[in-house]
């Protein structure tokens, strides 16, 4: 099989309109006691998908297992509640299993590259879920190739899958070594990734030596019974949960804490164990992804110990110390600018209000061949709200400005609803760089600060009054602001601002 490209990896891909696209979801669950439990495993990695929808929305898969080698699974194209009927779950009878919700980077978005990936190693069945993207899959590729290993798919999540499966370099004296296993690719492949992996009787919770995509832990809580202070006590767990997200941990399973960047977790239904932390390459710093912070995770996720919420609201905060300005209301383009928008307003004391409605039928826009029909587009999403907007002098807050089809079209709109002026501020810094590790990130002709000089003439093309954006010690300083100071080293991937890329470049630069 040929070595792909870059640009030949993401042809097809960033399809949408606006926005930053593609990154992934994954969840895992696992059952206490008598087994096979038969319990509803799989219906809990259903619902978990779903809680995770937001991180991927092209495909998605559930692969079970009731402790042996025989793994029921059900894989599709689109949305988890489209693909998993109560027929199909019904058939995943589980004590333990992965799933996963795929936005496509490394392979097309079609069916032969759904996740979780399942292979039969000489040591037993292995399931993969995956969210990231190898930076270097291309050299990865080549390695896997040349043990005499065929790969199926241009996926780097199923190179993951048989890099798993090579002996590890000291040979495996006693059985099976999984955790050396995973070691082994962690030195081949140090970024980036979270990842499910399901043997017949364990999962492994793992994360990339940088920390670059989140990943956290949780557990199944018997009827009535609650955590104290945070501990699971004397509680008997019905089992444990791994997942991108906390949001994904509702009612009855609770957050415990996020797995550490380069920790191997090993859960069995007796519970959860470091098996190692790995650290990053020497001179390396930890890299968590930004834009999780900024865009990408659910308001009510927690990282690093504080609410995604929280740093919105920060940001905003910064945002009007940075960038003042008069003003009768302050607003967000819906939704996830409206934490910062609240943040923007409380330290400005100008009043917040709702200068737009979003229309929450309509999805993703597809990529629209003219600005006529992109009007329409964001027409479609997006209606003014007169009595808030006619007359008036208004700030407008939006977490992130991409390809700048969003902000166009919507001063459109206020202008033609009546507003005085609109100034535009951007609770994060304009993007410039791509992103090799599971974001598709337009290429850089595509990204609006690329096309244009500075801010006064992106104003002046989209009518604005005024746009500003967020500092980058800003925005870092915002993120930062409630970590306590007792995790021991922090550090946060900015590529995609800075040019600052954590792990080095890929070799082949076309993007
Ligand atoms: O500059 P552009 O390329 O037009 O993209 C920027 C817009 O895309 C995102 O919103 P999106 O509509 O994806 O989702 P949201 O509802 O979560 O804000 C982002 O929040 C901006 O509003
Ligand atoms: N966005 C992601 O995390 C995608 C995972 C993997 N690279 C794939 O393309 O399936
Ligand atoms: S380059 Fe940007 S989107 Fe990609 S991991 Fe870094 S911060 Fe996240
Ligand atoms: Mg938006």
């Amino acid at each position: 099989m040929e070595i792909v490209e870059w640009k030949d990896r993401r042809k097809n891909r960033g399809i949408t309109d606006s926005g930053l696209t593609h990154e992934c979801g994954v969840f895992g669950a696992i059952g206490n006691k008598h087994w096979p439990c038969n319990s509803e495993i799989a219906q809990f990695i259903c619902i978990g998908l779903e809680a995770l929808q937001h991180r991927g929305q092209e495909s998605t898969g559930i692969v079970v297992s009731e402790g042996t080698n025989d793994y029921h699974y059900h894989k599709g194209m689109g949305l988890v509640k489209h693909v998993f009927s109560n027929e199909s779950i019904s058939k995943l009878t589980g004590s333990l299993g992965i799933g996963h919700t795929r936005y496509s980077t490394s392979a097309k978005s079609e069916q032969v590259n759904c996740q979780p990936f399942v292979v039969h190693s000489m040591h037993g069945a292995l399931a993969v879920a995956h969210n990231g993207e190898l930076v270097n899959a291309a050299i990865l590729r080549k390695q896997v190739l040349d043990r005499g290993v065929g790969l199926s798919t241009h996926s780097d999540s199923e190179l993951i899958t048989q890099a798993l499966c090579l002996n590890p370099p000291d040979g495996e004296v006693n059985g099976p070594d999984w955790p050396a296993r995973i070691r082994h690719l962690m030195q081949l492949a140090p970024l980036s990734y979270s990842l499910c992996l399901m043997l017949k009787d364990k999962i492994y919770a793992v994360r990339d030596p940088y920390g670059n995509r989140p990943l956290c832990l949780g557990v199944i809580l018997p009827p009535n019974q609650e955590l104290i202070n945070g501990e699971i006590g004397n509680i008997q767990p019905e089992g444990w949960v791994v997942s991108s997200e906390s949001c994904a941990f509702l009612s009855v399973t609770r957050y415990l804490r996020e797995v550490l960047p380069g920790e191997i977790v090993e859960m069995t239904h007796a519970g959860l164990k470091t098996i190692d932390i790995v650290p990053p390459p020497l001179d390396k710093s930890l890299a968590f992804c930004i834009f999780e912070y900024v865009y990408f995770a659910r308001p009510n996720s927690l990282f690093e110990g504080q609410e995604v919420y929280a740093v919105r609201v920060h940001c905003g905060m910064q945002l009007a110390i940075e960038h003042p300005v008069e003003a009768d209301m302050v607003g967000s383009v819906p939704e996830s600018g409206n934490a910062a928008a609240f943040g923007y307003a409380q330290q400005s004391g100008i009043p917040l209000g709702e200068l737009l409605t979003k229309n929450s039928y309509v999805g993703r826009t597809f990529i629209q061949p003219n600005n006529r029909l992109r009007q329409m587009n964001v027409a479609l999403k997006f209606s003014p709200i007169l009595r808030n907007v006619k007359g008036k002098k208004i700030i407008l807050i939006d977490d992130s400005i991409v390809r700048g089809n969003t902000v166009g079209p919507i001063i459109k709109l206020l202008r033609r609803a009546g507003a005085k002026e609109v100034h535009i501020r951007v609770a994060s810094p304009p993007l410039k760089y791509p992103c090799f590790m599971g974001i598709n990130i337009p290429t850089k002709d595509e990204l609006i600060m690329n096309k244009l000089k500075n801010t006064k003439e992106f104003a002046k093309q989209v009518d604005a009054d005024t746009i500003e954006y967020l500092s980058v010690d800003g925005l870092v300083k915002a993120v930062r602001k409630e970590i306590k100071p007792t995790t021991k080293s922090v550090g946060h991937c900015t590529a995609c601002l800075t040019g600052e890329y954590p792990g080095g470049l890929p070799q082949e630069l076309d993007w």
